[in-house]
Parts: structure tokens; C-alpha cells; sequence
């Protein structure tokens, strides 16, 4: 595997100033990196600055100290090196699946025939063959997640960005969306940065999970996942697995304490 550093996060700190209210310190000093072709999950408590660190990263939020680098190169503002997926499908409802995956192509003035290609590869990979005419209401919430994965994929981002992207999704259609990640990742080895509530989805998805404490978010703890690859959804089954998942568990429960404690 390569070893060059994709994506460097450098003394990030985030302060919120509100009007007339005390500031609300999200994120202190936080320094990661990672590889080109890893995936990379964070989790922690709610509230712990999860996804404020995933919009600094793609350039939505200014931090307050610190820097992004991709490629060696600090980043400051939303760029087509980084690409976003949310929880909550963004797709044109007034699109058809392959116009919405095609669409940040044509935005990058990209030739119709061209988009449309890239985008059916996309789909091809995404298994959505056979749905490019779909308006995204005739889809289900997974088919529609897979959408914006593709969508997201279709532009040649240097990094994916999930932010919570299962979590609308009911717990058997999410445990399968994992293994559908996994199999686009395997075919694309993009490098990637998940966000999630679900230890056990970050430890199936990863190869590397970051801790994060309660507020302010700081790095409590690095966990590499050595599980074999490719991995299936059975390898949650296994005692490996299971010793990960009750490590982070125990990590993070002794962070909701602490937390709950400063109120
Ligand atoms: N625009 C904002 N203005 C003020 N406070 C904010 C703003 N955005 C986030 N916060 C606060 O910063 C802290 C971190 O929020 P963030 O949403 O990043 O946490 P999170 O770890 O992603 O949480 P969750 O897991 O619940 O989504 C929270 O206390 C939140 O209320």
C-alpha cells in the first residue's frame, strides 16, 4: 500500500463565538493524516466535533487555528479534490439518477456524452444498472444513498468525505450499504474519511479508527483494524471483531461520562 499522505489535518482548533451566549470550544488541537487509498473512520461522542472537523476539511467552516492539507497543499474553501456525502441524499428531485450523477460533470462544463459515461461507470459500480431513468422518488433511501455515492465518485475527488451517510437508512438496509461501500472502495481505493455513530460499521469499513473525545473534540485514542481484506459482512462474526468494537465501546462510554459529568 502506498504511504503517501493524502490528506494532513493540522492543529485544528474551533472555537464558536455566539452573540450573547458563552463561546463553544467543538474541536482543540487536532492532528491527523491519511494515506492515499485508506479509509479512515472518526467516531465519538455527539457533540464531540465530528462533523464540524468534516466541513473545515471540505471548506465550509473556517477554523479557528490550524490547517488542511491536501496533497501538501493547504486547502481553504470547497474544491473538486474533495467530495461530500450526508446523511440526507442531496440528489435534484427533478433529475433522473443518471442526470444527477452527471451533474457535477456538466457544472464542471465536462461534454454531455463524456458525463453521462463517467456517470454510467459510476452507476455500473454503485449497482444501479438498470435505474439510470429513475426519478429519485422512485428510489428507496438506500438506492438513493448509492446515488450520491456514485455522484459524489463521478467527479475524481482526491478524498470522499461520508458524513453519516447510512444513518436515515433502517438497520438491515445500513448493514448492507456497508458491504455495498466496501465494494466500490475495493474497486475505487479512494482515499476516504467516514464520519459515524456506529463502531462496529467503522471498524467493518476501516483500516484505521480515530477517537474522539467529548467536547472540546480532541484524539483520544488511534485504533488500527488488521482485518483481513476483502472483507465481508461475516467478519463481524469474528472474536477479532468483537474485541475492537468492546475496546472503542469502552473508550467512548468513559468519554459520554466524563461529558456528562461537565453537563
Ligand atoms: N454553527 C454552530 N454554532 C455554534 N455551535 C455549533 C455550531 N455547529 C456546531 N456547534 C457545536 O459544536 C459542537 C460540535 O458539534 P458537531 O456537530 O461537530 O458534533 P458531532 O460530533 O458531529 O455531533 P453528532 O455526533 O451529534 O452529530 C456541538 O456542541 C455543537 O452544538
Amino acid at each position: 500500500m502506498s504511504t503517501a499522505v493524502r490528506l494532513k489535518i493540522e492543529a485544528i482548533d474551533k472555537v464558536f463565538k455566539r452573540r450573547d451566549k458563552p463561546s463553544i470550544e467543538a474541536l482543540r488541537n487536532i492532528d491527523m493524516e491519511v494515506a492515499e487509498g485508506e479509509f479512515v473512520s472518526i467516531v465519538g461522542a455527539s457533540g464531540s466535533g465530528k462533523s464540524t472537523l468534516l466541513r473545515i476539511i471540505d471548506g465550509l467552516i473556517t477554523p479557528s487555528g490550524g490547517r488542511v492539507l491536501v496533497d501538501g497543499r493547504p486547502v481553504d474553501r470547497p474544491g473538486p479534490d474533495r467530495a461530500v456525502v450526508f446523511q440526507q441524499d442531496s440528489l435534484l428531485p427533478w433529475k433522473t439518477v443518471i442526470d444527477n450523477v452527471a451533474y457535477g460533470l456538466t457544472l464542471a462544463r465536462v461534454p454531455k456524452a463524456d458525463a453521462h459515461r463517467t456517470a454510467q461507470r459510476f452507476i455500473d459500480v454503485a449497482g444501479l444498472h438498470g435505474f439510470e431513468h429513475h426519478y429519485p422518488h422512485q428510489l428507496s433511501g438506500g438506492m438513493r444513498q448509492r446515488v450520491n455515492v456514485a455522484r459524489a465518485l463521478a467527479v475524481n475527488p482526491k478524498i470522499l468525505l461520508l458524513d453519516e451517510p447510512f444513518a436515515a437508512l433502517d438497520a438491515q438496509t445500513r448493514e448492507i450499504m456497508q458491504a455495498e461501500l466496501l465494494s466500490i472502495w475495493q474497486e475505487t481505493r479512494k482515499t476516504v474519511l467516514l464520519i459515524t455513530h456506529q463502531i462496529d460499521e467503522a471498524v467493518f469499513l476501516s483500516d484505521r479508527v480515530i477517537v474522539f473525545s467529548a467536547r472540546p473534540g480532541t484524539v483520544r485514542e488511534e485504533i488500527r483494524v488488521d482485518l483481513p481484506r476483502p472483507r465481508d459482512l461475516h467478519v463481524k462474526r469474528s472474536p477479532e471483531f468483537s474485541g475492537l468494537v468492546d475496546h472503542i465501546w469502552t473508550l467512548i462510554e468513559a468519554e459520554v461520562r466524563a461529558g456528562l459529568r461537565q453537563g
